[in-house]
């Protein structure tokens, strides 16, 4: 068992065995049970996009270095994640051969689909093994294969895997330690594939087919009658809609307890401090910048949780595809392919993997158009942001007998990203000059129950990047925000708190003038600076300057009370607002900028973004204000 990305040199004698198939037969869950790894694995295609190496000791004691790959329908590649798989396999990429042995993954329950992609592998002249994978699922659905038969008509070896389940692994790893000592062996070159054209492979893949599988052709299994419902055009587009609202009201009242149980810790924390230590520099430094700044942005771990611990539900049953289907028609309204929606999707999470997903989009303007608005989509970075805000400024309160009000501003902000980022997507597309409109070719995968091992390895992994954020970039920055908010010290006979005369407060005050128009205070343009390496740091950033900010001795660590108090109605709607169009973080920006390979679409892509964010937050503020906010 070993780890992901290892220092090179230690392994680098062992042989390199390289995982390929199609998309979504269950390569990357094979890796992550061969190496220990913790991969995203998700029910549907193009989840993998990069190349990960781990490795792994056989069961005989060799040594093996393991590659996870892109899924690939044929080695002719047509998107950029797939041309990585080719180039792989085919030892065109730089400094590194051909891989010594290719595990072919299919996934059992369709071999028809899966198979050419095998035929195509087999002409690289590779050493092969064929894991037949899902097994478990293809026994289920009374799917009967003959690997042994299929062994003998591919002439390679053929094992059974199931990738979900412990020990399901095994015969792999028995059939690699049975090939031992493996000897080099050079890739041909690529033109061996395409010289045998598709039909004759077509007509290969039906051959063999015919003769090692019972063909069941499981019609009117349970995935169609459920799609049935889910596609219908009227309920389909409905459950959609009454899912995705069902999770923004979890976000609010599921997280309520844990996170009256964080910020009682850092409260009880806070009190511990300061009756601990002599008031000076340091308690403050302690109390207003760490604990102030750091624990503010802590209390919203359990509303990050709750919200990805529906989408992974979501992912891993099988329904993202699905949405992508429903919205097809919508998101072609706007000049999109049903391809942009998992890109998109995953920038809830963060734009920085919405932007890499985007290649998995064949077309290269889509492909930009889709990279330009992700950071439009609400990423879990925002959500710190405007759960502060609304809790402050929002009742909590029913309306309409089941809807809570919170929940609804929080619905009504993430859509507001998504329409405008389809309208974004329209003027792109019209400036651009528009391209034919694709057909969406997009494989609905069956439904399952999501995997328990997933969904923990899914939040585990959103937890600990958190985490860390909190414990780095945040930590640092609120450090550092500190100083800046505390020295120099006030002048004499000052009027002001002592944050007023820092280095930060004169920014702020400087800020204030353009950012003043659309309702910012000096303070708001304090936390703003700070927010552009990490959004969640304006949360902190505000609960450090408000700390700060607090005359007398009371302990600011809660800081809703002190922004209802402070803000207007107007104030808080506008910044909002603002969250919901600014560009506010560089490594997205820095992504952009790899992922396009030009430093246009980054400077394009803020400049965008700023003149939205202010020209939305001056409309908001000013009819905040005319109608009395
Ligand atoms: N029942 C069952 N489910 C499996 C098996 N292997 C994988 N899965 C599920 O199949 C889905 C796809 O698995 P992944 O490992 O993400 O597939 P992949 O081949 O890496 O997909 P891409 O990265 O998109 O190419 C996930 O929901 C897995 O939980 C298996 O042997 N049995
Ligand atoms: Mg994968």
């Amino acid at each position: 068992m070993g780890a992901v990305e290892k220092p090179a040199q230690a392994v680098a004698q062992a042989p390199m065995v390289a995982l390929l198939g199609n998309p979504n037969c269950g390569k990357t869950a094979l890796f992550n049970r061969i190496t220990g790894a913790r991969q995203k694995v998700a029910n549907y295609a193009g989840v993998t996009i990069e190349r990960k190496e781990g490795q792994f000791t056989s069961p005989d004691g060799h040594p093996f270095r393991l590659l996870d790959l892109p899924g690939a329908y044929s080695l002719s590649a047509h998107t950029p994640d797939e041309e990585i798989t080719r180039d792989v396999v085919a030892g065109l990429r730089a400094g590194e051969a051909s891989p010594d042995v290719v595990v072919c993954v299919v996934d059992a329950t369709n071999l028809r689909l899966n198979l050419r992609l095998v035929l195509e592998i087999q002409r690289l002249g590779l050493p092969m093994i064929l894991a037949l994978n899902m097994v478990d699922v293809a026994k289920k659905r009374g799917i009967v294969i003959d690997a042994d038969l299929l062994a003998r008509e591919l002439g390679m070896t053929v094992v059974e895997t199931v990738a979900v389940q412990g020990g399901g692994e095994k015969s792999l790893l028995r059939a690699l330690d049975g090939m031992w000592p493996l000897h080099e062996t050079k890739a041909r070159p690529l033109a061996a594939i395409d010289a045998v054209p598709v039909e004759e492979t077509q007509r290969e893949v039906r051959r063999i087919l015919a003769l090692v599988s019972n063909d069941s052709r499981d019609t009117g299994n349970l995935s169609e009658k459920i799609d049935d419902v889910v596609l219908h055009p009227v309920l389909g587009p409905a459950i959609l809609a009454v899912l995705m609202f069902l999770v923004f009201q979890a976000v609010f009242s599921w997280a309520a307890v844990p996170m009256e149980a964080i910020s009682g810790g850092v409260e009880a924390l806070g009190e511990m401090v300061k009756a601990g230590m002599a008031d000076g520099v340091l308690r403050s430094l302690l109390v207003d910048g760490i604990l102030g700044g750091v624990g503010s942005v802590l209390v919203f771990l359990p509303q990050i949780l709750i919200l990805f611990f529906f989408i992974l539900v979501l992912e891993d049953c099988g329904y993202l595809p699905r949405a992508a289907f429903l919205l097809d028609r919508l998101m072609g309204g706007v000049g999109l392919s049903g391809r942009a929606f998992i890109p998109l999707l995953s920038s809830f999470a963060c734009a920085i993997p919405g932007v890499m997903a985007a290649r998995t989009i064949q077309n290269p303007r889509d492909r930009l158009v889709t990279i330009m608005i992700a950071p439009l989509m609400t990423c879990s970075a925002r959500l710190p942001v405007y759960a502060l805000i609304i809790a402050a400024f929002i009742p909590n309160r029913e309306v309409g007998g089941f809807m809570n009000l919170q929940g609804l501003v929080l619905f009504c902000l993430y859509f507001a990203g998504i329409i405008s980022a389809m309208a974004v997507a329209w003027f792109m597309k019209r400036t651009l000059g528009s391209n034919r409109q694709q057909p969406l070719m997009l494989e609905l995968p069956s439904y399952h129950w999501p995997h328990l091992r997933n969904l923990a390895i899914g939040l585990w992994e959103r937890a600990k990047i958190f985490l860390s954020r909190v414990g780095t970039v945040i930590l640092t920055l609120m450090v550092l925000l500190w100083f800046l908010s505390s020295f120099p010290g006030a002048p004499e006979g000052a009027t002001h708190p002592p944050i007023y005369y820092s280095v930060a407060g004169m920014l702020g005050r400087g800020l204030e003038y353009i950012f003043a128009p659309i309702g910012f205070n000096w303070q708001i343009c304090i936390a703003l600076v700070p927010g552009m390496a990490a959004r969640e740091v304006a949360v902190g950033a505000l609960g450090t300057v408000y700390a700060l900010s607090q005359t007398g001795d009371e302990l600011a660590t809660q800081l809703e009370p002190i922004l209802s108090q402070t803000w207007s109605m107007a104030t808080a709607l506008s910044l909002m607002a603002w969250y919901v169009f600014a560009p506010q973080c560089l490594s997205t920006l820095s992504v952009v900028r790899r992922e396009t390979n030009s430093i246009r679409y980054p400077l394009m892509m803020a400049g965008y973004m700023f003149a939205l964010a202010y020209v939305a937050s001056f409309l908001t503020y000013r009819i905040a204000l005319a109608f009395g906010g």
